[in-house]
């Protein structure tokens, strides 16, 4: 698993317990994965399609470091399943993980779209 991004825990992202608020770190898994989908299928009209059980499994408190790692699971068709695990850096424990998380090609209807992808692409091959 690869660990892409990190967040700084700031006053605006608790909760009223004083510790990360859930549905912020939902939005920026959410917005992980739609960039990383997006990337990879080289189509920024990718959606989120499903995402299983979610399990916060410890928090974070305001000035705490957290980190965002995805991995792909499959390449299908239309659509890239990935995986999720959120950490915190200062205590080490994992907050979140979620294993599957789908992503999905779509046309400028909004239909369903092959997106032809089969593997991990890295930027700098693109560029050769
Ligand atoms: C980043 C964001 O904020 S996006 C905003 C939130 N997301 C959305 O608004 C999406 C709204 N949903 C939709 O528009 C539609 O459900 C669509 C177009 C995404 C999919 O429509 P469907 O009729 O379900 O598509 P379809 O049955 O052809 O499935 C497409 C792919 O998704 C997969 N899929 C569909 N439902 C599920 C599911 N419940 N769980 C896992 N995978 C699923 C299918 O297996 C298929 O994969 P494949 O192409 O690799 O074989």
């Amino acid at each position: 698993m690869r660990f892409h991004t990190r967040k700084w825990i700031k006053p605006q992202d608790l909760n009223p317990n004083g510790t990360l608020f859930g549905g912020r770190l939902l939005e920026w898994i959410d917005e992980e994965a739609a960039l990383y989908a997006i990337i990879q299928l080289e189509n920024p009209k990718t959606v989120t399609k499903f995402m299983s059980e979610i399990d916060f499994k410890s928090s974070a408190k305001q000035g705490d470091i957290i980190e965002i790692g995805l991995e792909v699971t499959k390449f299908g068709t239309a659509s890239l399943t990935l995986k999720c695990e959120v950490r915190n850096k200062m205590t080490r424990e994992t907050i979140i993980s979620i294993e599957k998380i789908v992503m999905v090609s779509l046309n400028e209807q909004g239909k369903v779209k092959p997106h032809g992808k089969t593997e991990i692409e890295y930027v700098k091959d693109r560029l050769k």
